[in-house]
């Protein structure tokens, strides 16, 4: 039975049962209908209490099974939203005690209960319209009723998860414990029978609305559409709740099912599905060698130090802090020290700020410490440090050989590069089996990616210990092999070559830009190189002799060993112009810092100028030519990173792509995009574009591709075993 029940004196206890997080699977909705019908008949029963087992409510719908539904036929049939109305409809009080999570259709079913008690360190959330969906079990209808319309919008257009306290606050639970919340329900349960319960049917409130109410839901699309560009999700969960407030509850119900058909089966589903599995299959690592997540053993990291105050060693400090660990955070002069400890502890005080609002002042854990010194001596408690000086592979040996000396023995020793060897840094060290890659992503202490790049002696211990710390961090780790940029840089790289490659060839950066973000990316390839900082990869290009003192005399303008080489991003650096901390770059700002990207004369100018230098003829290019141009070769990249054994499946890959990158999470991620559109019209346009320019080799198809493609484009879950590794997750 995936609903148990018990008797409580004259109160039944059903328990929802389907670990891990009790999802609401078909049986369990089935098994919870039976049961609720039984004690409802049931004479000796003046009062039910919900909960979940092992002190989770419930984790919402069980996602795994939506692949398997027929919306026309099993929805219909018997759904969440037929054991919520019988729960609400029955005459004996019912009250859900939520433990742990309630998220999802697992918080639509305690909507539908006439109370519910939450266990303080319990969170609930409407999360559905992350996985492509809205709230298909009567949440669009009851949430507006209960909490009014602006919060019910934020929540369930966001899928925000708020913490027990604020939900009380908010009006979405009637009240917390410390103590067992079963308990509880059980003592309120006892209580309210025979006390008349219309008034706690949600589905009977009737709607508070602003006056506003018709441009409050407008306004909402509109920022949605800005913030999450392309996604469908969104969009339609304002329409449902425009549903509650101009219909009555019933009506409204039906337009909420008839909304949530119409995005169940859509591409953007199932790619934020199959995103939400992605995360969770990467923390599941394997090495070629046979070691894995399951085998290691993590250790926990208290104190932890960072070397380097520069924007990243800020942010990672700040990361660690929030996690309550005890920061020590180095600088080697008086004055980076100063400048390093103001903004960490600016940014410290905002993280404050934030968390006490969102709390409500509710009594949280504080942050970690952090200690600023010049002093590396200081180091020699820390359990892992974190190096996060610039990009020189001299510097950061030097500061490794100083690590061997003075930490401890077994302190984890981490390199944040985005690109470096790490195989090299840890050849200096006394101890490279605990040495490791460590690739944040700015700013460090709100982005979601940590790129782990185990070397070649990485032990099994600094691996997990470092997938651990994500988690801790609220991060998501995901292991990369060691190579030249690692996995996401090196799929960025023909991923903005080939954007530069349109401007000489006619487009600008606005058109291009625009392609990019209707696709969905956050931004378009310009104005997020002009956010990065257009200098870090001309430094890089100078360091290889590609451009600046270092290229051979008599290099073509526009080619390097043979290969198409566009000057254009390091005349802009020589021109002083680095993005938006320079105030201009491919774009102009109102300030040096600004953050408004506007079009810039001197830039389209230059790039008229250049084209005429060189007789560059203009090209008609279509805006799905854009997108092909640019994405393809990104994701023959990705292929080519799978072939090389640097990511362990194309799920490795779309994570780091979804959560570095901006890449849009309604797609998926660039391998299960390419995956939807068809692998063999990708390797056939690469072709095209391979044979019309043979001097681009990322546009080469990579082996894999073409292989995958013979075999007939096998689904992406079967990817991996085309690769032979010795140890699929799949
Ligand atoms: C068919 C029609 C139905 C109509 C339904 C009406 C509308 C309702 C829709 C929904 O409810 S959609 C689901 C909404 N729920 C969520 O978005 C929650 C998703 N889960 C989470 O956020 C987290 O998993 C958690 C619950 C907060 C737990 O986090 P934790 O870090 O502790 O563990 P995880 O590693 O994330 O998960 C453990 C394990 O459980 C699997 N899992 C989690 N949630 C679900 C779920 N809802 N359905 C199925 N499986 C779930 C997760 O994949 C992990 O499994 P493994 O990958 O380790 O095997």
């Amino acid at each position: 039975m995936a609903a148990l029940k018990h008797i409580v004196g004259s109160v039944a206890v059903i328990t929802i049962r389907n670990p891990p997080v009790n999802a609401l699977s078909p049986q369990v909705q089935v098994s919870l209908m039976e049961v609720l019908k039984d004690v409802t008949l049931d004479p000796s029963v003046k009062a039910i209490v919900l909960c979940g087992e092992n002190g989770k409510f419930s984790g919402g719908a069980d996602i795994r099974t939506f692949s398997k539904t027929d919306p026309k036929t099993d929805i219909k049939r018997m759904s969440l939203d037929d054991v919520n109305s019988v729960a609400e409809r029955s005459r004996k009080p019912v009250v859900a005690a939520v433990e742990g999570v309630a998220l999802g259709g697992g918080l639509e079913l305690a909507l539908a209960c006439h109370y519910r008690i939450a266990h303080v360190k319990a969170r609930v959330g409407l999360t559905e319209v992350l996985l492509g969906l809205l709230p298909g079990a009567g949440g669009t209808q009851r949430l507006p009723r209960l909490i009014g319309v602006p919060a019910a919008l934020d929540m369930i257009t966001t899928g925000k998860i708020v913490p027990a306290p604020v939900a009380v606050k908010l009006g979405i639970v009637d009240s917390v414990t410390e103590g067992s919340a079963v308990e509880e329900a059980i003592h309120l349960a006892q209580k309210v029978v025979g006390q008349p319960l219309e008034s706690r049917r949600i589905c009977s409130k009737p709607i508070q609305c602003p006056p506003n109410v018709d441009s409050l839901l407008n306004d909402a699309k509109v920022k949605l559409k800005k913030q999450f560009r392309g996604a469908e999700s969104h969009q339609v969960c304002v329409e449902a709740i425009r549903a509650a407030v101009q219909l009555p509850f019933a009506e409204g119900i039906v337009k909420e099912r008839e909304l949530f058909l119409s995005l169940f089966n859509s591409d953007q589903a199932k790619a934020c599905q199959y995103a939400f599995f992605a995360e969770r299959s990467v923390a599941k690592w394997t090495t070629p060698s046979g070691a894995n997540w399951k085998s290691a053993s993590p250790q926990t990291i208290r104190t932890a130090a960072v070397i380097g105050l520069g924007t990243m060693g800020q942010g990672i400090a700040v990361s660690l802090a929030k996690a309550q660990i005890q920061v020590i955070a180095v600088e080697q002069d008086e004055q980076q020290l100063e400048k390093g400890s103001k903004a960490v502890t600016a940014i410290l005080e905002r993280e404050t700020l934030k968390k006490q609002q969102f709390e409500l002042a509710h009594k949280s854990d504080s942050f970690g410490s952090v200690t600023f010194t010049l002093d590396f001596n200081a180091l020699k408690n820390a359990d892992l440090v974190i190096e996060a000086v610039y990009e020189n592979m001299a510097l950061k040996k030097e500061i490794f050989q100083r690590l061997s000396s003075i930490c401890k023995p077994g302190a984890f020793l981490c390199t944040n590069t985005s690109g470096l060897d790490i195989d090299e840094i840890a050849s200096v060290t006394d101890r490279p089996h605990l040495v490791i890659g460590t690739h944040f992503f700015s700013p460090a202490h709100l982005m979601k990616l940590l790129e782990v790049v185990r070397g070649y002696h990485s032990s099994s211990t600094i691996i997990s210990t470092v997938m651990n710390l994500s988690k801790v961090l609220n991060k998501v780790g995901v292991v990369v092999d060691n190579c030249p940029l690692f996995v996401g840089n090196r799929l960025l790289l023909p991923y903005i070559n080939q954007a530069v490659f349109l401007l000489e060839d006619g487009r600008t950066p606005e058109e291009v830009d625009q392609v990019l973000e209707e696709f969905g990316y956050a931004m378009g390839p310009f104005r997020m190189s002009d956010l990065a900082g257009l200098d870090i990869g001309w430094r890089s290009r100078m360091e290889f002799g590609l451009t600046g003192p270092k290229l051979l005399p008599g290099a073509p303008v526009r080619q390097r060993e043979g290969k198409r080489y566009s000057p254009l991003p390091d005349i802009l650096c020589e021109e002083g112009r680095f993005g938006q901390k320079s105030g201009k770059g491919w774009y102009q700002y109102e300030t040096v810092g600004g953050r408004n990207a506007a079009r810039d004369p001197w830039v389209h100018n230059f790039l008229h100028e250049y084209r005429r230098a060189h007789a560059i003829k203009q090209k008609n290019v279509s805006q799905g030519e854009i997108l092909e141009w640019c994405l393809y070769p990104l994701i023959n990249e990705g292929f080519k990173v799978l072939e090389d054994g640097i990511a362990s499946g194309p799920e490795d890959i779309d994570v780091i792509y979804n959560n570095g990158y901006g890449w849009p999470r309604h797609k998926g991620g660039p391998m299960f995009y390419a995956s939807m559109i068809g692998l063999p019209r990708v390797l056939v346009k690469l072709e095209e574009f391979y044979k019309n320019n043979p001097d681009i080799p990322s546009l080469k198809p990579s082996n894999l591709l073409k292989a995958l493609v013979k075999q007939g484009s096998p689904p992406l879950k079967e990817w991996r075993s085309q690769l032979g590794y010795p140890n699929s997750r799949l």
